[in-house]
């Protein structure tokens, strides 16, 4: 469990975290998104003791990071996977990380499995994809078998099997009752990945919710059909003061859920082809979230999700 309560940090006259107060619970995956420089990274070095905080708290299973005995048992983090030995391989430098913090050299092997380096792990770093860095960091951050885990963009440079991995792996620790914290800008990723999000901006607390309840908070039910006559059922709902836009052959409606348009195609006697309730795009939630919360915008935002980089 982690938790932040009116945690703020400031650096001179920047305010990274303001007055910022959320639970992470165990047993779920929890995504936290924000724009660049909201504050993610100062919160999770706040929740790992790098650094202190101007005030309030950040607690790890109800203590600061510093009070823990054994932490390395208790929290497992990836905050920079640049930072290791080039010179070293995978192994190697997880024998160091083992070493130091008492760890069975045994588990040295099992973390090179459950993070799939395989064969890598007797090559030098500077050899490493940035996903294979990535694959590394994940790795270290499980050596002590820890009951927290906290992982500041994970995704970052794996290819798609990497990140269908990496999904299955967060499940994974979730379900066997760890708390998992992931920050990530890959919207369509955590709509796939995080049971809550915690969304921040300029510092501030967002929202704090299951992500479904974010998703839904924005605008209410959607429902997308297909139907033979859409001009007649385009203009049956808009008569009924709903938002509805044809894409290609199916139709979009705002407003109104799959049951609420079965039963105005009835009453009109438009037969329909396929009916569903409609999800919310996770990227159009966190853009109109976050929108009143950015410091600078460059140009135009992209309407589609981001795609992860391919590994190198
Ligand atoms: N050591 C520091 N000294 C001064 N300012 C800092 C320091 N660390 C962070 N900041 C500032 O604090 C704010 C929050 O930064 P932070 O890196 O926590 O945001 P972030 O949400 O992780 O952003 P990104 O997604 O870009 O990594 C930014 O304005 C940043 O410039």
């Amino acid at each position: 469990m982690i938790e932040v309560r009116g945690l703020t940090k400031r650096y001179g006259n920047a305010l990274a975290v303001d007055d910022l107060s959320f639970a992470v619970e165990p047993g779920k995956v929890t995504g936290f998104l924000g724009p660049n420089g909201a504050g993610k990274s100062t919160t999770m070095r706040l929740v790992l003791g790098l650094d202190r905080p101007t005030s309030g708290e950040a607690l790890v299973d109800g203590q600061p990071f510093a009070s823990l005995r054994d932490p390395l048992r208790r929290v497992g983090a990836l905050l920079d996977a640049g930072l290791v030995h080039p010179g070293r391989s995978g192994r190697a430098h997880l024998q160091v990380a083992a070493r130091t913090a008492g760890l069975p050299r045994r588990r040295v092997d099992e973390v090179i499995d459950l993070a799939g380096l395989g064969g890598a792990a007797g090559r030098r770093v500077k050899g490493y994809s940035l996903g294979m860095r990535q694959r590394l960091g994940i790795a270290a951050a499980l050596l002590g078998n820890p009951s927290v885990l906290i992982f500041d963009e994970p995704i970052n440079g794996l290819d798609l099997d990497g990140v269908r991995w990496l999904r299955g792996l967060l499940r994974q620790l979730a379900d066997e009752g760890r708390t998992v914290l992931l920050s990530s800008h890959l919207l369509a990723e955590m709509q796939q990945t995080a049971d809550r999000l915690v969304v921040i901006g300029r510092g501030r607390l967002i929202a704090d919710a299951t992500t479904d309840e974010v998703l839904q908070g924005m605008g209410g039910p959607r429902a997308r059909l297909r139907t033979p006559e859409p001009d007649r059922m385009l203009a049956e709902l808009t008569r009924r003061g709903l938002t509805a836009r044809a894409h290609g052959d199916e139709i979009e409606v705002e407003g109104a859920s799959a049951e609420q348009v079965s039963v105005v195609a009835h009453e009109v006697g438009v037969p329909l082809h396929h009916l569903s309730d409609g999800t919310h795009d996770l990227e159009q939630a966190y853009l109109e979230l976050t929108e009143r919360h950015v410091d600078h915008r460059s140009g135009p935002q992209p309407s589609a999700p981001t795609t992860p980089k391919e590994e190198r």
